[in-house]
């Protein structure tokens, strides 16, 4: 008997697609085949046109031209999570399913059985998955790594069968790496497709079964089976671009104050002047209270004390601490570190004092303010058709670059910096850090929150571990390796729980 092994089904076929913004070619020519019961990595430098040609599968954009074949339900997880801060997460996943299948909100609101049944299948999918989120929080009240397995939930509830997941690790500690690629195999391996987007391309190699690699807005190159040439596939990420550590003329940050203390009952957090301090730790473990209090968005904290090159700012608003100096990156730039609706000019200047570019009258000299925004995006190499390009239309990684080149602008002393090379390419992460390491070398104090272990011990001079709201004792970098930090992290050390 001949037994024929019948081929994967396509869920998607893109061929030759293109799709324009008004002068910006967003894709030229995007080929991408995604089979059942694989996962497809799609990589590219900030710009190359990934998650244009996701919303084009997803059917939230129209191809210009090309050929797209969509076979199956897909869902989109994206970069910028979908989830509404107001409602708990499983209203969020419920909802999510809702709004896609265009039903109302309201008629699950008040029938009582639909919502009962909604709460049991919910909980049933997170059996059946292994992806488990409490449904009851309030999702503002969440970290991003929860929200954003909520959003794979909820995409999952509404019955996708090619995952659309755009940079989901980019929040995750590599202990919750893996657990997801646990997740997304066992999710191919039931006859689904997952199209994962990274610029993490160890964890391409580590866990996908193809990848493409599109450049500006080109699939150049793909790969039908692991194992990947790494060497190979950056190559042809970036052949052609700009040598990444050409010399700029950059602005460089006035230096204002470079000392940063944080008294608690039972923990000391201190960051001098010349000085990167890395946090570690699982996202959700307290970084972003510990964050708003040292920024001064939570002023409520009475058993804290912050002082800001000796001088006590416990009272002061987060505003009077910016103009003291003190700056702050936060984790997810696109939902609360810029202002979507405004261009790039209007974004970079509120790095500066209120009067900097102003006319007598007040009137902002939009020449001067314009040139200051193209030195910032050559400064940190923005893929932009200018400084009136709207922050909201930059790609993911690009909007970074111009967060963290703006947080360095100007007076300051001491950053804050959350996560500061989400989304950002291989080129722009090494960007990135040279620009935070210059600071610090000039007399800036470097503050670094990560879930890359790496990149805390690329930067840092020393690191604590935090833990369910608590503060390791300070490691020095010379006493941790990525094997150390890791049993750290995974609570594997008890010796030295609390400190000064
Ligand atoms: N709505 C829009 N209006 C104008 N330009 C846009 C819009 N959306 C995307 N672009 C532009 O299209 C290009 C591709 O962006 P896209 O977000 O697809 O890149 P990406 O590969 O996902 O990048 P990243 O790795 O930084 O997330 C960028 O130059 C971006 O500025």
């Amino acid at each position: 008997m001949i037994q024929t092994i019948a081929p994967p089904a396509v869920h998607v076929r893109s061929i030759g697609v293109a799709k324009s913004f008004g002068a910006v070619h967003a894709l030229r020519r995007a080929d991408l085949v995604v089979d059942a019961g694989r996962i497809s990595a799609l990589v590219g430098e900030n710009g190359a046109g990934k998650s244009t040609l996701m919303q084009l599968i997803s059917g939230d954009l129209e191809a210009d031209t090309g050929t797209l074949e969509v076979n199956t339900r897909v869902g989109l997880v994206r970069q910028q999570l979908s989830t509404i801060g107001e409602l708990t997460l499983l209203e969020n996943i419920v909802f999510g399913a809702e709004r896609a299948a265009g039903g109302s909100r309201v008629a699950s609101l008040f029938g009582d059985v639909s919502w009962r049944a909604h709460r049991r299948r919910v909980g049933e999918l997170m059996e059946r998955t292994g992806l488990v989120v409490p449904l009851n929080t309030r999702a503002a009240d969440t970290p991003v790594g929860v929200r954003q397995r909520a959003d794979i939930l909820s995409a999952l509830y509404r019955g996708a069968r090619c995952l659309l997941l755009d940079e989901p690790t980019t929040y995750l500690t590599p202990y919750e790496v893996d657990g997801l690629f646990d997740v997304m195999r066992a999710l191919v391996d039931g006859g689904m497709s997952v199209v994962f987007i990274s610029h993490r391309l160890r964890e391409v190699a580590q866990h996908c079964d193809e990848v493409s690699v599109l450049r500006r807005g080109e699939t150049v190159h793909h790969v039908a089976q692991a194992p990947f040439d790494l060497a190979e596939i950056g190559r042809a990420m970036s052949a052609g671009t700009a040598e990444h550590g050409a010399v700029v003329q950059r602005p460089r940050p006035e230096i204002t104050v470079g000392d940063i203390r944080l008294e608690a009952a039972n923990s000391q957090l201190r960051v001098h002047a010349h000085e990167v301090v890395g946090i570690a730790g699982v996202s959700g473990n307290g970084q972003n209270e510990l964050l708003d209090i040292i920024a001064g968005i939570d002023n409520a904290a009475v058993n804290v004390r912050t002082v800001l090159d000796g001088h006590d700012v416990s009272r002061m608003s987060a505003r009077r601490r910016r103009e003291a100096g003190l700056r702050f990156v936060p984790e997810s730039v696109k939902e609360s570190g810029s202002a979507r609706d405004s261009t790039i000019t209007d974004n970079v200047i509120t790095a500066n004092p209120p009067t900097a570019f102003r006319g007598p009258f007040g009137f902002l000299r939009r020449g001067e303010a314009d040139n200051f925004a193209r030195e910032l995006i050559s400064e940190a190499e923005v893929v932009t058709s200018g400084p009136h390009q709207l922050a909201g239309e930059l790609s993911g990684g690009n909007l970074q670059r111009v967060a963290v080149a703006r947080e360095l602008s100007g007076s300051v002393g001491v950053l804050l910096a959350h996560e500061p090379t989400r989304g950002v390419d291989f080129g722009g992460v090494a960007l990135i850090h040279r620009q935070l390491l210059d600071f610090v070398e000039a007399g800036g104090a470097v503050l670094l929150l990560s879930s890359d272990i790496d990149e805390l011990l690329a930067l840092s001079d020393r690191v604590h571990v935090i833990d369910r709201g608590q503060l390791s004792r300070s490691y020095l970098r010379d006493e941790l390796s990525v094997g150390r930090l890791g049993e750290l992290l995974g609570g594997l050390d008890t010796r030295d729980e609390v400190t000064s």
